[in-house]
């Protein structure tokens, strides 16, 4: 694919308004008309003044409306181009926040986040500065150096002749020089979007960070990658202090040479003293855009290496989150079936393996197995985050993927089990997605179910207190307590349950247990646990090892006949089994603290 198509493309994607454009040609073309049509003005007023010796009113006139009309013709385009630009780069930053947004989760197993986030602020602004300050000049520079030059054919063609072979000159000795541009600036911006991923996934880590007593080495790896940058940068320096003087060089040297060759033709009476005015006018026409050059192939190049890496993330496949009319609506009350189902993560080995299992509205299923069983990995298939590789989930009798995939999504009310939380305020966590934002009522009963009234009392501003950066400010029990009253504002009929209460002392878990009996009223819910106090209450509970289910029943049946499962009871709940009778064990679930 060639160079520049890709930014073609990407100016392409922008809404640039053609109302907007049409008003920038017309401007850039009445201000390359007024700078080119200045000087022969000027040769006219000189000449009149040289012979005649006298000021010619009209010539003057003329010089000074040219003057005022081209200098509002440019400030407007000015103006529009800078808008253009404004536009560009907002219109571009949304197309790829929202491809960012609706990339499956997939992508970002494969990439870092802070990858988009490259593309949004650096790429976006490369593209978008190629537009605001240089396509114009260039556009303008290039049809005054063309026209230009066909003018001073007309006003003298042996000086145009030698003026050609300088210009040529500068061609020959910078464009090679000039195309290595293109590879330095590409290595230059993938150098930048690797410091930047590596700077801001440390800083956003900064607590583990500290707690390794890792800055040390972070910085040195940061010191690293800004060396990169700064011998990228550098040779990219190189070739502008080679090109510029260069330029400067054969710019001074023709137009002495110009000068002392037009004078000598004036002198001989071969043209006018305002013929060889106007000719060094033009000349200046012509060499500023080839002093331009230079940084507008810089900033060329650089900004098609940026369209080449947004062209890649915009074509990215997307999750199909937009709403297809044809397909149905989740209702509740309905069972959720798992028909012998079958993932792997990419090329890697079945994370599940022909599972089946069936879930009905009041019913709770509990998944154990030790840690890698496919627990959360089940949840993330059931929430549509990756495809299966073989078998069908079913809802209500129609495969899941029959609902649109938002529809779906809403009718899953999700623990997560890292509960994490956004920037932002209490309130804003708990509502983060919702249509239609839940009274303030239903809210303190979420807050209330959770166990989250005494702490939020505490707080000086209560539900609005903020949470900090992935809800820094909080402690593991709170940020898990939040997750589990947004998950119960959620009001989905499905309710998956990741490790929702690990964090939690055995007396607020139990209390929450007991709040979200009502919660799961009418819902099918599904459970993963490593605590037993968590599952024991389920109607059922699947043991999985390696993704494979190898039994399913109620709590006493499986230990009495599932030696896997009793081995998993002694030693992964083992604060527990000390305990013979499960009131015993629901008394110490809420007695003693759980080291699990
Ligand atoms: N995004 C991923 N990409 C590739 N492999 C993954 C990914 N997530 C999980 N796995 C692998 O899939 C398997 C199942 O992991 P999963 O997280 O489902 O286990 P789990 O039972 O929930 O574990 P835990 O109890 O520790 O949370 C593991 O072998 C894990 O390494």
């Amino acid at each position: 694919m060639n160079r520049y198509s890709h930014l073609f493309k990407v100016i392409n994607f922008a809404t640039l308004g053609k109302l907007t454009i049409f008003f920038i040609s017309i401007l850039t073309t009445i201000a390359t008309v007024i700078s080119l049509a200045f000087p022969l003005l000027v040769q006219k007023f000189i000449d009149h003044l040289t012979t005649l010796g006298s000021i010619q009113n009209n010539w003057l006139l003329g010089i000074i409306v040219l003057l005022i009309i081209g200098a509002i013709a440019t400030g407007l385009n000015s103006y529009l181009i800078g808008k253009i630009g404004n536009r560009m780069l907002v219109s571009l930053r949304e197309r790829i926040t929202t491809k960012a947004m609706h990339l499956p989760v997939s992508y970002y197993d494969k990439n870092l986040s802070s990858e988009p986030v490259s593309r949004i602020v650096n790429d976006a602004s490369k593209i978008s500065e190629l537009i605001s300050s240089q396509f114009q000049p260039a556009i303008s520079g290039a049809l005054t150096l063309v026209v230009s030059l066909i003018i001073l054919w007309f006003l003298d063609w042996q000086l145009t002749t030698v003026l050609f072979g300088s210009v040529m000159l500068a061609f020959l000795i910078t464009i090679p020089i000039v195309s290595k541009l293109t590879n330095v600036s590409k290595h230059l911006q993938k150098s930048e979007a690797k410091f930047l991923s590596y700077i801001s996934e440390r800083l956003s880590e900064i607590k583990l960070i500290k707690a390794c007593i890792a800055e040390k080495h972070s910085l040195i790896n940061s010191s690293n990658l800004l060396a990169e940058i700064f011998r990228t940068g550098q040779k990219e320096v190189k070739i502008y202090s080679i090109v510029s003087p260069i330029i400067n060089l054969v710019v001074t040297a023709t137009l002495i040479v110009i000068l002392t060759f037009g004078a000598a033709r004036v002198s001989q009476g071969a043209i006018t003293m305002g013929t060889l005015i106007a000719f060094v006018l033009y000349l200046f026409n012509v060499v500023s855009p080839l002093a331009q050059l230079t940084s507008f192939v810089g900033a060329l190049n650089s900004a098609s290496g940026a369209a080449e890496r947004v062209t890649e993330l915009l074509e990215e496949d997307e999750e199909c989150l937009r709403e297809d009319k044809k397909k149905c609506i989740p209702t509740t009350g309905n069972a959720l079936e798992l028909h012998r189902i079958e993932f792997k993560y990419n090329e890697g080995q079945k994370a599940i393996t022909d599972l089946s299992v069936s879930i009905f509205p009041n019913e709770t299923v509990a998944f154990v197995g030790t840690s890698g069983s496919g627990k959360s990995t089940l949840f993330s298939i059931i929430l549509r985050f990756y495809q299966l590789t073989s078998g069908e989930i079913m809802y209500g009798g129609k495969p899941i993927t029959n609902y649109s995939l938002s529809d779906w999504r809403k009718n899953i009310s999700y623990i997560d089990q890292g509960s994490p939380l956004i920037s932002g305020t209490i309130r804003e966590n708990l509502v983060l997605g919702l249509d239609s934002p839940p009274t303030y009522s239903e809210i303190l009963d979420a807050i209330e179910m959770a166990q989250l009234t005494k702490f939020i009392e505490t707080l000086p501003n209560g539900i609005d207190n903020e949470v900090g950066e992935k809800g820094g400010r909080l402690s593991g029990g709170q940020k898990q307590r939040i997750a589990i009253a947004r998950a119960i504002l959620q009001r989905g009929s499905i309710l998956l349950c990741d490790e929702a209460t690990s964090n939690l002392d055995s007396k607020t878990e139990h209390k929450i247990q007991i709040a979200m009996k009502k919660v799961r009223l009418g819902k099918v819910t599904l459970i993963a646990a490593h605590r037993l106090s968590t599952v024991m209450d389920a109607d059922s509970i699947v043991v999985l090892k390696d993704g494979q289910v190898i039994a399913q029943g109620i709590h006493d049946n499986l230990i009495r006949e599932v030696p896997y499962y009793n081995e998993l009871v002694k030693y992964q709940f083992q604060p527990f089994i000390k305990k013979t009778n499960e009131k015993d064990l629901i008394d110490s679930a809420m007695l003693e603290p759980d080291f699990t």
